[in-house]
């Protein structure tokens, strides 16, 4: 039987009397990653901060595991599972890579436990710079280190904003990598993406949002098998 880690149950929401999300709704299915497509201000970034709690929703469900968490607080939401790497990566840039680690670290029950040697042992450049202050690493090492904290907290759903947002092509292949493995040790990941290929390398099932509404939904492999449906819905990036 297939169950959802997330579902989003008609959700709309506003910045003041602005609308932006419109009635969405969507499933997360355990153990799968969702691409989550669209220009920009199509929003995407509104849509990972009402799942994590940053902006409120004002009418529809957000389902945890079959909880609703659309009224929680951040930090509710968080302990229940769900982290959030936001665009941009705010990591804290005068503590060490390793201090950046550990005050993320949060245990709680789940298949895969993560810890410090967890996240060196997927990201071997991060135990390189343990001690060194996470502000003077680069972009990708950031980006690194932003999903390792993620990590840290031991979620069920890790959603990642734009992760390979101002990397190089071969440092987008390592975060991808890395994706990759995360997803097979069975979390649940809504990823956003500019880059393309890099979303249909790792997704399992496509999200495409115009203005706050879902224009297409389905599976990858759709997207793989029809060049056309990229066209006519993903031909705008
Ligand atoms: N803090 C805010 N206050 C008011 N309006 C906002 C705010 N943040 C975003 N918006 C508006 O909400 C809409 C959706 O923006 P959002 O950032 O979610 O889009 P996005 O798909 O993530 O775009 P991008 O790819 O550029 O990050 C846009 O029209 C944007 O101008």
């Amino acid at each position: 039987m297939v169950t959802n880690a997330l579902e989003l149950k008609n959700v709309n929401s506003y910045y003041g009397d602005s609308h932006v999300l419109y009635d969405l709704s969507l499933d997360l299915e355990e153990g799968t990653l969702l691409a989550l497509l669209g220009r920009n201000g199509a929003g995407k970034t509104t849509l990972m901060k009402t799942i994590s709690g940053l902006l409120t929703p004002k009418s529809g469900e957000i389902l945890l595991f079959g909880k609703n968490i659309a009224k929680e607080k951040p930090e509710v939401i968080a302990k229940a599972g769900v982290r959030l790497v936001p665009q941009g990566r705010r990591i804290f840039p005068s503590l060490t890579v390793e201090e950046n680690l550990l005050v993320a670290e949060q245990k709680r029950p789940i298949k895969a436990m993560w810890n410090l040697k967890r996240v060196y042992e997927l990201f071997p450049q991060l135990e390189v710079r343990i001690k060194q202050r996470a502000g003077t690493l680069s972009g990708g090492e950031q980006q690194m280190l932003a999903i390792g904290r993620a990590l840290m907290g031991n979620p069920d759903v890790l959603l990642l904003d734009e992760p390979s947002e101002g990397l190089a092509p071969l440092i987008v292949a390592e975060v991808a990598r890395g994706i990759e493995l995360i997803k097979n040790e069975g979390l649940s990941i809504i990823l956003v993406e500019q880059n393309f290929q890099l979303a249909m390398s790792v997704a399992d099932n496509v999200v495409v949002l115009n203005t706050g509404e879902i224009a297409y939904q389905g599976p990858a492999k759709d997207v793989h098998e029809n060049p056309e449906l990229a066209t006519k819905h993903l031909g705008v990036f």
